[in-house]
């Protein structure tokens, strides 16, 4: 596969924050339209590894192409220009417009010039959110924040949406929610890379899975196969 078919491609990636070394040489590979989860415990480097790849961790070395274009210096900015959206936990609302202020201010159509996801069919894909139509962002709850800000992303129409712990501290219904959102996206082709605490989840909704330890990726392949694999449950502490 050319690099140019790669929406990601890292290569030898270390990070630091300050003097602490966190990542030690990660080559990633992301492709179009693939779900790859991204699993390991608390302080692996799954935020430092996402952080590094948006140009968040400016302690940086190695080499990262979008699409085959050389980002390895790349300002979030430019990432976010790039075709990569990225949904952090709970953030990226605006509070003081509305849900569809919020929502249609976002809007950015495809490559081909179309609104694959227009607002109709973000309202159609969260009910919740068609009735919180005229409410502020800051009046939803943190469920409906999430749900609001995944809709922002896909309304700009990337080709990757970075999923980092979409369903922290939410109520099992509204995790449901999210969680049915993930399968429609990928049924839609655009590629996810997708962090979640639980594994059996993101282990179904991915066609492959890497899991990090100590800052490096220690084991990596097609979902189904990671799922049986004996050594996961270790690499989790679970
Ligand atoms: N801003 C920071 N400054 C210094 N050290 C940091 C910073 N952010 C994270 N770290 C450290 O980097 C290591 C990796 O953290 P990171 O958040 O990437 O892990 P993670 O796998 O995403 O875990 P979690 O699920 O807990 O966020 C940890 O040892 C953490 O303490």
């Amino acid at each position: 596969m050319s690099s140019s078919e790669h929406i990601i491609d890292a290569r030898e990636i270390h990070a630091w924050y300050g003097s602490s070394h966190i990542l030690h040489g990660i080559d990633l590979q992301i492709n179009r339209g693939e779900t790859v989860g991204l699993l390991g415990r608390n302080g692996m480097g799954k935020s430092t590894l996402i952080r590094t790849l948006l140009g968040h961790v400016k302690q940086r070395t190695g080499h990262i192409s979008f699409f085959g274009k050389d980002m390895s210096k790349a300002r979030p900015h430019e990432v976010a220009r790039s075709g990569v959206a990225y949904v952090p936990e709970g953030r990226g609302v605006f509070p003081n417009l509305s849900v569809r202020e919020n929502l249609v201010m976002a809007a950015r159509p495809n490559k081909r010039g179309e609104q694959e996801w227009s607002y109709e069919r973000i309202m159609q894909t969260f009910p919740r959110l068609k009735e919180r139509e005229t409410n502020l962002g800051g009046q939803l709850s943190g469920g409906e924040q999430q749900m609001l800000s995944i809709g922002r992303a896909l309304m700009t129409h990337p080709e990757l949406v970075i999923l980092d712990e979409a369903t922290e501290g939410l109520a099992p219904m509204i995790v449901n929610e999210i969680w049915r959102v993930v399968g429609e996206i990928r049924s839609s082709g655009m590629a996810t890379l997708i962090v979640d605490r639980n594994y059996h989840k993101v282990l179904a909704n991915s066609d492959r899975a890497v899991v990090m330890q100590k800052g490096q990726l220690v084991l990596q392949g097609e979902a189904d196969k990671i799922t049986n694999d004996p050594e996961l449950t270790g690499y989790l502490g679970v």
